[in-house]
């Protein structure tokens, strides 16, 4: 049993091991997990030498090897989870478990064996405390029950073993009897649980953040053109469905060449990070702004109506992008202002598309009006462009 419980963690190490090469982000966390089975597969292979083998190494080496596995596992969790492990307690614990086992020595099987569940105790709880918050806010409850089990199946057993410990029990744990047998089936689930769902939750993160990507413009971290014709099509639907109307504002910097021109490309760059975070601090956590390209910004306005909530966002966007006080490389000040053109979705759109030609146009038209304007789409600007 225990040679082949060693032979699967090593399989366990080697997916790990796999991971480090490729996956540099979660290095760090993975060569925990690397260290973790590695030591589970020590203490297995330990246990399936008794009785042959040295008995400091059989059995007080095994011990030792389970709570250093228990401390590369839970340490290596709080690093997945971006948080900072207390050095004291993970280096310390498992340090002071090392003397003390030593000093029980291999003979004395239930203080030993007491010990060592006490300590493994004591790192399955402080990894619990840690964790579960951060766990929770990035994987969900139902991940997070999924990851407590094989933490309180562990927990329980140890628990189990510390009384065992303490009331000396007349108990044998190393024979072929049931609670042997319920030792090895908890130690073989759990710790097919940890790596199976770790292995899950590695690919998950990675998974949420290309969708991240593929949905952000790289530049200003707002929404790309993707992600608005995706929020498009849904608020598109939604408004013909609820009779709600939708504002569409499309914005422009104005003369955005010339910054560039003059002031190179990298200031052109932080002019529009700039921009994106003005326009980003006035609109609501309901709208949606988008880059759509080059110095072009889209807001789109769920349940709003153009001649009230829409003026009054356009108007605050306007004065934003004409308050921001940047400069170019010589410290030289630089002016910035943008043209706004809104409309609002109509009952008789034939697609979602006609929503945004119409902002477009009155776009057109704040910039035929001087710039630094924003105009409100009506039907004598359909068909004007520039
Ligand atoms: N720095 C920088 N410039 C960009 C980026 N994308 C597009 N541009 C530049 O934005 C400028 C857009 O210029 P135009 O479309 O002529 O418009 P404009 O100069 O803003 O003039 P109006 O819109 O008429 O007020 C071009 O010079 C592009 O090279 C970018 O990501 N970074």
């Amino acid at each position: 049993m225990s040679i082949l419980t060693s032979l699967q963690l090593i399989l366990y190490a080697l997916v790990w091991g796999l991971g480090c090469a490729v996956h540099r982000e979660e290095r760090p966390a993975l060569l925990h997990w690397l260290g973790f089975a590695l030591l589970a597969a020590l203490q297995a292979a330990l246990v399936a030498w008794r009785p042959e083998g040295p008995v400091w190494l059989t059995h007080t080496g095994s011990n030792v090897a389970t709570v250093f596995s228990l401390a590369f596992a839970g340490r290596g969790v709080l690093v997945f989870l971006r948080l900072r492990p207390p050095d004291a307690l993970w280096f310390g614990l498992p340090l002071l478990a090392l003397g003390v086992l030593l000093f029980i020595g291999p003979a004395a099987t239930s203080a030993r064996v007491g010990a060592m569940a006490f300590f493994n105790a004591l790192l399955l709880g402080a990894v619990f405390m840690q964790a579960r918050p951060a766990f929770l806010a990035e994987f969900g409850r139902r991940m997070a029950w999924i990851a407590t089990l094989p933490v309180l199946a562990q927990l329980a057993l140890n628990l189990f073993f510390v009384g065992w410990g303490l009331l000396q029990l007349p108990l044998d744990i190393t024979g072929a009897q049931a609670v042997p047998t319920a030792t090895w089936a908890v130690a073989l689930v759990s710790a097919g649980t940890f790596n199976f769902l770790f292995i899950f939750l590695v690919a998950l993160r990675l998974l949420n953040r290309l969708r991240e990507q593929a949905s952000r413009d790289a530049l200003t971290g707002v929404a790309n053109r993707r992600a608005m014709q995706e929020r498009l099509h849904l608020e598109w639907e939604r408004a013909r469905r609820y009779g709600r109307p939708l504002v569409a504002i499309a914005v422009d910097v104005d003369h955005f060449k010339r910054i560039n021109d003059q002031h190179g490309h990298a200031v052109g760059d932080r002019a529009l990070q700039a921009v994106a975070q003005a326009l980003q601090a006035q609109v609501r956590e309901t709208d949606q702004l988008s880059r759509l390209g080059g110095e072009e910004f889209l807001v789109l306005m769920p349940q709003a109506q153009v001649a009230q909530e829409g003026q009054r966002l356009a108007e605050r966007l306007r004065a934003a992008v004409a308050a921001l006080e940047l400069r170019g490389a010589a410290g030289a000040p630089i002016t910035l202002t943008a043209s706004f053109g809104l409309s609002e979705s109509q009952p008789d759109d034939a697609d979602r598309e006609a929503l945004l030609r119409r902002a477009d146009q009155a776009l057109y038209a704040a910039k035929r009006r001087g710039r630094n304007a924003a105009v409100r789409w009506s039907a004598e600007l359909a068909g004007a462009t520039d």
